[in-house]
Order: structure tokens, then C-alpha cells, then sequence
């Protein structure tokens, strides 16, 4: 039986990373907003891209206090953020319905999501990726760190310096295998699942990329960081 232990180093590392991700979370105005009042499918997307607007802003805050991200090449930060926002907006919009609401909101906000112009196509993918990261019943630990490994993805495009990003992403991970043996000892696969769910995240943000083409169509309007971030407009 492998005698798993978190040192010191990795104990302090756990910690910046969780205060960084609980410190950084959308202004619940903001959340609180999808729940209110009936709103109109135009009214949902509004609030839809403020809410990733905001999400993103959340984001960059968040990585700039992942240790040692700053000491990467200026462009290879930009690379990682750009490749990984559409990513990190889905495992937190998946974190947020992790939450435990108080009943019937959970259904409120489906229904918001539901009726904001998303076509029906990438709806199903997206709800069924909420449900499978729902079910993991995942701890703050594991959300900031998955969070973490998936910004630190050394194949993003435009990256130069792959391996900088990889010796990074590697700690990481050894930190959230460590984590999982310790926190689930019964259930040795759970550390794979939590990673599997990376490449269905994937999968989704080439869903978002489709995503976008059809609200343009609609002539749906973006903020100027989404455009940013996401390459648009
Ligand atoms: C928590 C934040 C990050 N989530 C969020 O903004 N959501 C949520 C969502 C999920 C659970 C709870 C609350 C909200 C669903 C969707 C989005 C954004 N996208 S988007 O970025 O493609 C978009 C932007 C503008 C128009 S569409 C569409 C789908």
C-alpha cells in the first residue's frame, strides 16, 4: 500500500492556490442577477456575457497567483490564458451548479441558461458536462487545482516554451494525485476521472467555438474582453 504523504512545500503551495481561487469568484450581484425576475432570451444572453465577462476577469486575477506562472514568458502567459478561458468558463460554470442552492434555484438557472439563445445542439453537451462534474462531488482543493492544470495545459497554441509550462503543470499534479489518494482512499480511480473530465472539457470548447459562429449570425453582441479572449469580432 503506497504511503502517500503531502510535504511542507506542497502543504503551502495548496494553500496560496485555494485562498487565490476563493478570493477570486464572480461578485454573487452578478449570479444572483440569472435568478431573479423573468427575463427574456436576449435579456439571459445579456447576463450570460456579463457573467463571463466578469469570469474572466475572475480568471486572469486567479492565474497570476498560480506560483511560478509569472515567471513564464510574457506571450506563453497570454497563449495559456487565451487557450484556456473558454475551458476554465465551463468547469466554473460547472463549480457554480456544484454549490449547494437552495432549492428550486438549481432549475431556475437551467431555465435561464436554457432560454438565452443558445441553439439546442450545444445546450445538451454542456448540461451533461455540469452533470458529470456535479457528480464528482468535487472538493474546493480539487476544483482550484483542476482549475490550475487546466490553465497550465502546455499544448495551447502559440506556446513557446512548452516545457516551462509542463515542469509547472507537472507539480500540480502530482499535488491533485496526492490529494485524491489521500481524500478518497476507497475509489483509487478518481484521480483519472477528475482528469478525464479535462478532455471532455475539450471537447465542449470546440462546442463554444461553433457556439460563437451561430450568435454572430444573430447578430449577438460580445464584450470587448470576450472578443478578446476568445479571438472574435
Ligand atoms: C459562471 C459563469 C462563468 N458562467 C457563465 O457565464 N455561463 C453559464 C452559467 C452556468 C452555470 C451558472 C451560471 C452561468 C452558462 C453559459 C455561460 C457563458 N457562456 S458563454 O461564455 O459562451 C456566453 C457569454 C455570453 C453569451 S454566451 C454560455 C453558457
Amino acid at each position: 500500500k503506497e504511503k502517500v504523504e503531502i510535504t511542507k512545500e506542497q502543504r503551502t503551495l495548496m494553500k496560496v492556490i485555494v485562498d487565490a481561487y476563493s478570493t477570486h469568484q464572480i461578485p454573487q450581484d452578478v449570479a444572483k442577477k440569472l435568478l431573479q425576475e423573468q427575463y427574456s432570451a436576449d435579456e439571459n444572453f445579456l447576463l450570460l456575457t456579463e457573467m463571463a465577462t466578469s469570469q474572466v476577469q475572475v480568471l486572469v486575477e486567479f492565474t497570476k497567483n498560480i506560483p511560478g506562472f509569472l515567471s513564464l514568458d510574457r506571450e506563453d502567459q497570454i497563449a495559456l490564458l487565451k487557450g484556456s478561458a473558454v475551458e476554465a468558463m465551463f468547469l466554473r460554470s460547472a463549480q457554480v451548479f456544484s454549490r449547494k442552492m437552495p432549492s428550486g434555484q438549481t432549475e431556475v438557472l437551467e431555465e435561464r441558461i436554457r432560454k438565452s439563445g443558445i441553439s439546442e445542439e450545444f445546450i445538451i453537451p454542456m448540461f451533461n458536462f455540469y452533470k458529470s462534474i456535479v457528480s464528482l462531488h468535487m472538493v474546493q482543493e480539487e476544483q482550484a487545482l483542476l482549475t490550475t492544470i487546466t490553465i497550465l495545459t502546455p499544448d495551447r497554441p502559440y506556446v513557446k516554451d512548452q516545457q516551462a509550462v509542463e515542469r509547472i503543470q507537472e507539480t500540480m499534479l502530482e499535488l491533485l494525485r496526492k490529494l485524491c489518494v489521500l481524500q478518497r482512499p476507497q475509489e483509487p480511480q478518481y484521480f483519472a476521472r477528475l482528469l478525464g473530465r479535462l478532455t471532455e472539457l475539450r471537447t465542449l470548447s470546440h462546442y463554444h467555438a461553433e457556439m460563437l459562429t451561430s450568435w454572430r449570425t444573430n447578430d449577438h453582441k460580445f464584450t470587448p474582453l470576450l472578443c478578446e479572449i476568445w479571438d472574435v469580432q
